[in-house]
Protein backbone atom coordinates (compact mmCIF):
# COMPACT_ATOMS: atom_id res chain seq x y z
CA UNK A 1 0.00 0.00 0.00
CA UNK A 2 1.36 3.40 -1.01
CA UNK A 3 1.98 6.16 1.56
CA UNK A 4 -0.87 8.54 2.16
CA UNK A 5 -0.90 12.20 3.23
CA UNK A 6 -3.26 12.36 6.21
CA UNK A 7 -2.63 16.06 6.92
CA UNK A 8 -0.44 18.59 5.15
CA UNK A 9 3.11 17.25 5.47
CA UNK A 10 2.06 14.26 7.60
CA UNK A 11 2.01 10.82 5.99
CA UNK A 12 0.78 7.34 6.85
CA UNK A 13 3.73 5.12 5.89
CA UNK A 14 2.48 1.90 7.49
CA UNK A 15 1.75 -1.53 6.09
CA UNK A 16 -1.28 -3.79 5.81
CA UNK A 17 -1.05 -7.35 7.09
CA UNK A 18 -3.90 -9.09 5.25
CA UNK A 19 -2.90 -12.57 6.36
CA UNK A 20 -2.42 -12.50 10.13
CA UNK A 21 -5.11 -14.56 11.86
CA UNK A 22 -3.95 -14.69 15.46
CA UNK A 23 -2.50 -12.07 17.77
CA UNK A 24 -1.44 -13.33 21.21
CA UNK A 25 -4.65 -15.29 21.79
CA UNK A 26 -6.83 -12.82 19.87
CA UNK A 27 -8.33 -13.99 16.57
CA UNK A 28 -7.89 -11.50 13.72
CA UNK A 29 -10.02 -12.97 10.92
CA UNK A 30 -9.73 -9.74 8.95
CA UNK A 31 -6.01 -9.09 9.43
CA UNK A 32 -4.56 -5.85 10.78
CA UNK A 33 -2.35 -2.91 9.89
CA UNK A 34 0.84 -1.62 11.45
CA UNK A 35 0.62 2.13 11.16
CA UNK A 36 3.71 4.33 11.15
CA UNK A 37 3.64 8.06 10.47
CA UNK A 38 6.14 10.46 8.93
CA UNK A 39 6.07 14.17 9.72
CA UNK A 40 7.98 16.31 7.26
CA UNK A 41 9.06 19.51 9.00
CA UNK A 42 12.40 21.20 9.72
CA UNK A 43 13.11 18.07 11.69
CA UNK A 44 11.76 15.09 9.75
CA UNK A 45 10.32 12.62 12.24
CA UNK A 46 9.15 9.03 12.02
CA UNK A 47 6.57 7.90 14.59
CA UNK A 48 6.85 4.15 15.21
CA UNK A 49 7.84 1.42 12.77
CA UNK A 50 6.25 -1.88 11.71
CA UNK A 51 6.57 -5.61 12.36
CA UNK A 52 9.98 -6.83 11.25
CA UNK A 53 8.97 -8.88 8.15
CA UNK A 54 7.36 -5.74 6.69
CA UNK A 55 10.39 -3.45 7.10
CA UNK A 56 11.09 -3.20 3.36
CA UNK A 57 7.56 -1.98 2.68
CA UNK A 58 7.97 0.69 5.37
CA UNK A 59 11.25 1.87 3.87
CA UNK A 60 9.75 1.88 0.36
CA UNK A 61 6.88 4.03 1.60
CA UNK A 62 9.26 6.48 3.25
CA UNK A 63 11.41 6.65 0.09
CA UNK A 64 8.38 7.80 -1.89
CA UNK A 65 8.30 10.90 0.32
CA UNK A 66 11.88 11.57 1.45
CA UNK A 67 15.27 9.98 1.39
CA UNK A 68 15.15 7.91 4.63
CA UNK A 69 18.61 9.18 5.55
CA UNK A 70 17.13 12.67 5.84
CA UNK A 71 14.98 11.57 8.80
CA UNK A 72 16.21 13.35 11.92
CA UNK A 73 14.16 11.83 14.73
CA UNK A 74 12.53 8.50 15.51
CA UNK A 75 9.76 8.41 18.12
CA UNK A 76 9.00 5.00 19.64
CA UNK A 77 5.60 5.26 21.28
CA UNK A 78 5.44 1.54 22.06
CA UNK A 79 8.06 -1.21 22.16
CA UNK A 80 5.88 -4.25 21.41
CA UNK A 81 7.46 -5.94 18.41
CA UNK A 82 4.62 -5.31 15.96
CA UNK A 83 5.69 -1.65 16.16
CA UNK A 84 9.36 -1.81 17.08
CA UNK A 85 10.43 -4.91 15.13
CA UNK A 86 11.90 -2.77 12.36
CA UNK A 87 13.61 -0.30 14.72
CA UNK A 88 17.08 -1.95 14.48
CA UNK A 89 17.04 -1.84 10.65
CA UNK A 90 15.52 1.64 10.56
CA UNK A 91 18.08 3.04 13.02
CA UNK A 92 20.84 1.47 10.95
CA UNK A 93 19.47 3.05 7.78
CA UNK A 94 18.45 6.53 8.92
CA UNK A 95 21.01 7.03 11.70
CA UNK A 96 18.64 9.33 13.62
CA UNK A 97 19.98 12.22 15.65
CA UNK A 98 17.70 11.09 18.47
CA UNK A 99 15.39 8.23 19.40
CA UNK A 100 12.60 9.58 21.63
CA UNK A 101 10.83 7.20 24.01
CA UNK A 102 9.63 6.97 27.60
CA UNK A 103 12.01 5.92 30.38
CA UNK A 104 10.41 2.46 30.39
CA UNK A 105 10.60 2.52 26.60
CA UNK A 106 14.37 2.98 26.66
CA UNK A 107 14.72 0.06 29.07
CA UNK A 108 12.41 -2.15 27.02
CA UNK A 109 14.14 -1.29 23.73
CA UNK A 110 17.49 -2.29 25.25
CA UNK A 111 15.93 -5.49 26.64
CA UNK A 112 14.63 -6.35 23.19
CA UNK A 113 17.47 -5.25 20.91
CA UNK A 114 20.47 -4.94 23.25
CA UNK A 115 21.68 -1.65 21.77
CA UNK A 116 22.59 0.76 24.54
CA UNK A 117 24.43 2.90 21.99
CA UNK A 118 21.30 4.20 20.22
CA UNK A 119 20.90 7.98 20.74
CA UNK A 120 18.03 7.72 23.24
CA UNK A 121 16.28 10.82 24.53
CA UNK A 122 13.89 9.96 27.35
CA UNK A 123 10.70 12.03 27.44
CA UNK A 124 7.61 12.13 29.64
CA UNK A 125 4.25 13.83 30.00
CA UNK A 126 4.54 17.60 29.75
CA UNK A 127 7.70 17.54 27.65
CA UNK A 128 7.56 19.22 24.25
CA UNK A 129 9.71 18.76 21.19
CA UNK A 130 9.86 21.36 18.43
CA UNK A 131 10.01 20.00 14.88
CA UNK A 132 10.06 23.51 13.33
CA UNK A 133 6.54 24.63 12.51
CA UNK A 134 5.10 21.92 14.73
CA UNK A 135 5.46 20.78 18.32
CA UNK A 136 5.20 17.26 19.70
CA UNK A 137 3.69 17.01 23.18
CA UNK A 138 4.46 13.64 24.77
CA UNK A 139 1.87 11.91 26.90
CA UNK A 140 3.02 8.92 28.91
CA UNK A 141 0.30 6.24 29.08
CA UNK A 142 2.03 3.70 31.28
CA UNK A 143 0.29 0.27 31.14
CA UNK A 144 -1.91 1.30 28.23
CA UNK A 145 -1.12 -1.34 27.46
CA UNK A 146 2.56 -1.87 28.27
CA UNK A 147 4.78 -0.10 30.83
CA UNK A 148 6.58 1.80 28.05
CA UNK A 149 3.48 3.06 26.20
CA UNK A 150 3.13 6.72 25.34
CA UNK A 151 1.24 8.86 22.85
CA UNK A 152 2.38 11.91 20.86
CA UNK A 153 0.16 14.94 20.30
CA UNK A 154 0.74 17.66 17.69
CA UNK A 155 -1.30 20.70 18.83
CA UNK A 156 -0.83 22.66 15.56
CA UNK A 157 -2.63 19.82 13.72
CA UNK A 158 -4.81 18.76 16.65
CA UNK A 159 -3.52 15.28 15.88
CA UNK A 160 -2.87 12.45 18.33
CA UNK A 161 -0.62 9.53 17.45
CA UNK A 162 -2.32 7.22 19.92
CA UNK A 163 -0.14 4.11 19.67
CA UNK A 164 -2.22 1.03 20.58
CA UNK A 165 -5.03 3.15 22.07
CA UNK A 166 -8.18 3.53 19.91
CA UNK A 167 -6.90 0.88 17.46
CA UNK A 168 -8.64 -1.96 15.66
CA UNK A 169 -7.36 -5.14 14.06
CA UNK A 170 -8.85 -4.70 10.61
CA UNK A 171 -6.95 -4.76 7.33
CA UNK A 172 -8.56 -2.38 4.82
CA UNK A 173 -7.50 -0.41 1.78
CA UNK A 174 -9.32 2.56 3.35
CA UNK A 175 -7.43 4.65 5.89
CA UNK A 176 -10.16 6.75 7.56
CA UNK A 177 -13.22 6.07 9.67
CA UNK A 178 -15.58 7.87 7.26
CA UNK A 179 -14.58 5.57 4.39
CA UNK A 180 -15.93 2.40 6.02
CA UNK A 181 -19.14 1.23 7.66
CA UNK A 182 -19.32 3.05 11.00
CA UNK A 183 -20.96 0.20 12.92
CA UNK A 184 -18.49 -2.38 11.63
CA UNK A 185 -15.60 -0.11 12.60
CA UNK A 186 -16.95 0.40 16.11
CA UNK A 187 -17.43 -3.36 16.48
CA UNK A 188 -13.75 -3.89 15.59
CA UNK A 189 -12.73 -1.16 18.05
CA UNK A 190 -14.90 -2.76 20.76
CA UNK A 191 -13.36 -6.19 20.18
CA UNK A 192 -9.91 -4.64 20.38
CA UNK A 193 -10.78 -2.83 23.64
CA UNK A 194 -12.33 -5.94 25.22
CA UNK A 195 -9.35 -8.14 24.38
CA UNK A 196 -6.45 -5.78 24.95
CA UNK A 197 -7.39 -2.84 27.16
CA UNK A 198 -10.28 -3.98 29.36
CA UNK A 199 -8.04 -4.88 32.31
CA UNK A 200 -6.55 -1.39 32.23
CA UNK A 201 -9.93 0.36 32.31
CA UNK A 202 -9.15 2.47 35.42
CA UNK A 203 -6.10 3.84 33.56
CA UNK A 204 -8.24 4.62 30.50
CA UNK A 205 -10.46 6.67 32.81
CA UNK A 206 -7.35 8.51 34.06
CA UNK A 207 -6.22 9.15 30.49
CA UNK A 208 -9.62 10.64 29.62
CA UNK A 209 -9.31 12.92 32.69
CA UNK A 210 -5.77 13.96 31.68
CA UNK A 211 -6.92 14.75 28.14
CA UNK A 212 -9.67 16.96 29.58
CA UNK A 213 -7.28 18.62 32.06
CA UNK A 214 -4.75 19.41 29.35
CA UNK A 215 -7.57 20.69 27.12
CA UNK A 216 -6.41 18.56 24.17
CA UNK A 217 -8.61 18.98 21.10
CA UNK A 218 -8.65 16.37 18.34
CA UNK A 219 -9.15 16.74 14.62
CA UNK A 220 -7.65 13.32 14.18
CA UNK A 221 -6.71 10.33 16.31
CA UNK A 222 -4.22 8.12 14.49
CA UNK A 223 -3.68 4.74 16.14
CA UNK A 224 -0.96 2.20 15.31
CA UNK A 225 -3.55 -0.38 14.13
CA UNK A 226 -6.50 0.02 11.81
CA UNK A 227 -8.29 3.13 10.65
CA UNK A 228 -7.70 6.76 11.58
CA UNK A 229 -10.50 8.61 13.38
CA UNK A 230 -11.14 11.95 11.64
CA UNK A 231 -14.91 12.19 11.03
CA UNK A 232 -15.77 12.34 14.69
CA UNK A 233 -12.90 11.53 17.06
CA UNK A 234 -15.33 12.31 19.89
CA UNK A 235 -17.22 9.12 19.04
CA UNK A 236 -14.34 6.80 19.86
CA UNK A 237 -13.48 8.87 22.96
CA UNK A 238 -17.09 8.52 24.18
CA UNK A 239 -16.99 4.78 23.44
CA UNK A 240 -13.74 4.41 25.44
CA UNK A 241 -15.36 6.32 28.30
CA UNK A 242 -18.36 3.91 28.35
CA UNK A 243 -16.23 0.78 27.87
CA UNK A 244 -13.78 1.77 30.59
CA UNK A 245 -16.64 2.46 33.02
CA UNK A 246 -17.84 -1.01 31.99
CA UNK A 247 -21.36 0.22 31.34
CA UNK A 248 -23.53 -2.83 30.68
CA UNK A 249 -26.96 -3.25 29.13
CA UNK A 250 -29.81 -5.75 29.49
CA UNK A 251 -27.91 -8.49 27.73
CA UNK A 252 -27.01 -12.00 28.82
CA UNK A 253 -24.50 -14.40 27.32
CA UNK A 254 -24.94 -18.15 27.50
CA UNK A 255 -21.49 -19.56 26.94
CA UNK A 256 -21.18 -23.34 26.90
CA UNK A 257 -19.64 -26.48 25.49
CA UNK A 258 -21.27 -29.87 25.12
CA UNK A 259 -20.31 -33.42 24.15
CA UNK A 260 -23.70 -35.08 23.58
CA UNK A 261 -25.97 -31.99 23.50
CA UNK A 262 -27.57 -32.31 26.95
CA UNK A 263 -25.86 -29.12 28.16
CA UNK A 264 -26.82 -27.52 24.85
CA UNK A 265 -30.49 -28.34 25.34
CA UNK A 266 -30.26 -26.78 28.82
CA UNK A 267 -28.68 -23.68 27.20
CA UNK A 268 -31.54 -23.37 24.71
CA UNK A 269 -34.16 -23.71 27.45
CA UNK A 270 -32.38 -21.09 29.59
CA UNK A 271 -32.39 -18.73 26.61
CA UNK A 272 -36.17 -19.17 26.34
CA UNK A 273 -36.49 -17.98 29.92
CA UNK A 274 -34.33 -14.92 29.19
CA UNK A 275 -36.44 -14.16 26.13
CA UNK A 276 -39.63 -14.34 28.21
CA UNK A 277 -38.18 -11.62 30.44
CA UNK A 278 -37.33 -9.44 27.42
CA UNK A 279 -33.57 -9.77 27.81
CA UNK A 280 -31.25 -9.68 24.79
CA UNK A 281 -29.24 -12.86 24.75
CA UNK A 282 -26.51 -14.55 22.72
CA UNK A 283 -25.51 -18.22 22.77
CA UNK A 284 -21.91 -19.20 22.20
CA UNK A 285 -20.80 -22.78 21.75
CA UNK A 286 -17.10 -22.67 22.55
CA UNK A 287 -16.34 -25.40 20.02
CA UNK A 288 -17.43 -22.94 17.35
CA UNK A 289 -16.60 -19.51 18.76
CA UNK A 290 -13.17 -18.07 19.47
CA UNK A 291 -12.51 -16.79 22.98
CA UNK A 292 -11.80 -13.29 21.66
CA UNK A 293 -15.20 -13.13 19.91
CA UNK A 294 -16.82 -14.05 23.21
CA UNK A 295 -14.84 -11.31 25.02
CA UNK A 296 -16.07 -8.73 22.53
CA UNK A 297 -19.63 -9.63 23.59
CA UNK A 298 -18.74 -9.68 27.30
CA UNK A 299 -17.90 -5.96 27.07
CA UNK A 300 -21.49 -4.69 27.42
CA UNK A 301 -23.20 -7.84 28.73
CA UNK A 302 -24.68 -7.81 32.22
CA UNK A 303 -25.02 -11.56 32.82
CA UNK A 304 -22.63 -14.44 32.13
CA UNK A 305 -24.30 -17.85 32.16
CA UNK A 306 -21.65 -20.55 31.84
CA UNK A 307 -22.40 -24.15 30.97
CA UNK A 308 -20.25 -27.26 30.83
CA UNK A 309 -20.82 -30.98 31.17
CA UNK A 310 -18.53 -32.76 33.63
CA UNK A 311 -15.57 -34.32 31.87
CA UNK A 312 -13.15 -36.44 33.91
CA UNK A 313 -14.17 -34.69 37.14
CA UNK A 314 -13.61 -31.29 35.60
CA UNK A 315 -15.01 -28.89 33.03
CA UNK A 316 -14.56 -28.89 29.27
CA UNK A 317 -11.08 -27.66 28.18
CA UNK A 318 -12.60 -24.92 26.00
CA UNK A 319 -14.29 -23.50 29.09
CA UNK A 320 -11.05 -23.63 31.11
CA UNK A 321 -9.37 -21.77 28.23
CA UNK A 322 -12.04 -19.07 28.20
CA UNK A 323 -11.98 -18.67 31.98
CA UNK A 324 -8.18 -18.25 32.06
CA UNK A 325 -8.40 -15.64 29.32
CA UNK A 326 -11.39 -13.80 30.76
CA UNK A 327 -9.97 -13.72 34.29
CA UNK A 328 -6.90 -11.88 33.00
CA UNK A 329 -9.05 -9.28 31.27
CA UNK A 330 -10.96 -8.53 34.51
CA UNK A 331 -14.52 -7.77 33.44
CA UNK A 332 -16.36 -5.93 36.24
CA UNK A 333 -19.94 -5.55 37.42
CA UNK A 334 -21.32 -8.79 35.98
CA UNK A 335 -23.86 -11.18 37.45
CA UNK A 336 -23.69 -14.89 36.64
CA UNK A 337 -24.72 -18.50 37.12
CA UNK A 338 -23.56 -21.93 35.95
CA UNK A 339 -25.26 -24.99 34.52
CA UNK A 340 -24.40 -28.33 33.00
CA UNK A 341 -25.21 -31.99 32.51
CA UNK A 342 -23.28 -34.78 34.22
CA UNK A 343 -23.23 -38.56 34.57
CA UNK A 344 -22.07 -39.50 38.06
CA UNK A 345 -19.84 -37.07 39.98
CA UNK A 346 -20.90 -33.73 38.40
CA UNK A 347 -18.14 -31.32 39.45
CA UNK A 348 -18.32 -28.88 36.50
CA UNK A 349 -21.07 -26.57 37.78
CA UNK A 350 -19.33 -26.07 41.12
CA UNK A 351 -16.03 -25.40 39.36
CA UNK A 352 -17.63 -22.84 37.04
CA UNK A 353 -19.32 -21.14 39.99
CA UNK A 354 -16.00 -20.96 41.87
CA UNK A 355 -14.24 -19.51 38.82
CA UNK A 356 -16.88 -16.79 38.52
CA UNK A 357 -16.58 -15.97 42.21
CA UNK A 358 -12.82 -15.61 41.76
CA UNK A 359 -13.52 -13.11 38.96
CA UNK A 360 -15.80 -11.18 41.35
CA UNK A 361 -18.87 -12.02 39.27
CA UNK A 362 -21.96 -11.74 41.51
CA UNK A 363 -23.13 -15.36 41.42
CA UNK A 364 -26.93 -15.54 41.68
CA UNK A 365 -27.40 -19.16 42.78
CA UNK A 366 -25.52 -22.45 43.24
CA UNK A 367 -26.20 -23.35 39.58
CA UNK A 368 -28.23 -25.99 37.80
CA UNK A 369 -27.01 -29.58 37.33
CA UNK A 370 -28.89 -32.26 35.43
CA UNK A 371 -28.09 -35.95 35.17
CA UNK A 372 -27.49 -37.08 31.55
CA UNK A 373 -30.28 -36.02 29.16
CA UNK A 374 -32.75 -33.51 30.67
CA UNK A 375 -36.45 -34.46 30.87
CA UNK A 376 -39.30 -32.11 29.90
CA UNK A 377 -39.62 -31.26 33.56
CA UNK A 378 -35.89 -30.52 33.74
CA UNK A 379 -36.18 -28.22 30.75
CA UNK A 380 -39.01 -26.34 32.47
CA UNK A 381 -36.64 -25.81 35.39
CA UNK A 382 -34.06 -24.45 32.92
CA UNK A 383 -36.63 -21.99 31.58
CA UNK A 384 -37.37 -20.84 35.11
CA UNK A 385 -33.61 -20.57 35.77
CA UNK A 386 -33.34 -18.29 32.70
CA UNK A 387 -36.27 -16.18 33.89
CA UNK A 388 -34.71 -15.79 37.34
CA UNK A 389 -31.48 -14.54 35.76
CA UNK A 390 -33.48 -12.27 33.43
CA UNK A 391 -35.22 -10.66 36.41
CA UNK A 392 -31.84 -10.14 38.10
CA UNK A 393 -30.51 -8.48 34.92
CA UNK A 394 -33.40 -6.03 34.97
CA UNK A 395 -33.10 -5.41 38.71
CA UNK A 396 -29.39 -4.54 38.34
CA UNK A 397 -30.21 -1.73 35.90
C1 LIG B 1 -14.96 -38.89 28.33
C2 LIG B 1 -16.08 -38.60 29.31
C3 LIG B 1 -15.77 -38.36 30.62
C4 LIG B 1 -16.77 -38.10 31.54
N1 LIG B 1 -16.43 -37.84 32.84
C5 LIG B 1 -17.40 -37.61 33.73
C6 LIG B 1 -17.08 -37.39 35.10
O1 LIG B 1 -15.91 -37.40 35.51
N2 LIG B 1 -18.08 -37.13 35.97
C7 LIG B 1 -19.38 -37.08 35.56
O2 LIG B 1 -20.26 -36.80 36.37
N3 LIG B 1 -19.72 -37.33 34.27
C8 LIG B 1 -18.77 -37.58 33.36
N4 LIG B 1 -19.11 -37.82 32.05
C9 LIG B 1 -20.53 -37.89 31.67
C10 LIG B 1 -21.04 -36.60 31.04
O3 LIG B 1 -20.91 -35.54 31.93
C11 LIG B 1 -22.48 -36.83 30.64
O4 LIG B 1 -22.50 -37.74 29.56
C12 LIG B 1 -23.21 -35.58 30.26
O5 LIG B 1 -24.58 -35.84 30.10
C13 LIG B 1 -22.66 -34.96 28.98
O6 LIG B 1 -23.30 -33.76 28.73
P1 LIG B 1 -23.37 -33.18 27.23
O7 LIG B 1 -24.40 -33.97 26.50
O8 LIG B 1 -23.71 -31.74 27.38
O9 LIG B 1 -22.03 -33.39 26.65
C14 LIG B 1 -18.12 -38.09 31.12
C15 LIG B 1 -18.41 -38.30 29.78
C16 LIG B 1 -17.41 -38.54 28.87
C17 LIG B 1 -17.76 -38.78 27.43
Amino acid sequence: MHPFEIKKGIYWVGVIDWNIRSFHGYSTPKGTTYNAYLVVDDKITLFDTVKQPFKNQLVQNIRRIVDPRKIDYLVVNHVEMDHSGSVPDVVELIRPEKVFCSDMGRKALIEHYHREDWPFEVVGTGQNLSLGSRTVQFLETRMLHWPDSMMSYIPEDRLLFSSDGFGQHWATSERFDDQVNAEELLAHAAKYYANILLLFSPLVQKLIETVKKLGLQFDMIAPDHGLIWRADPGRILAAYDAWSRQVSRQKALIIYDTMWKSTESMALAISQGLGMEGIDFRLFNLELTHRSEVMAEVLDARALILGSPTLNNGMMPTMADLLTYMKGLRPQGKIGAAFGSYGWSGEAVKLLTGAMEEMKVEVLNPGLRMKFAPTEEDLSRCIEFGREIGRAVKAKA
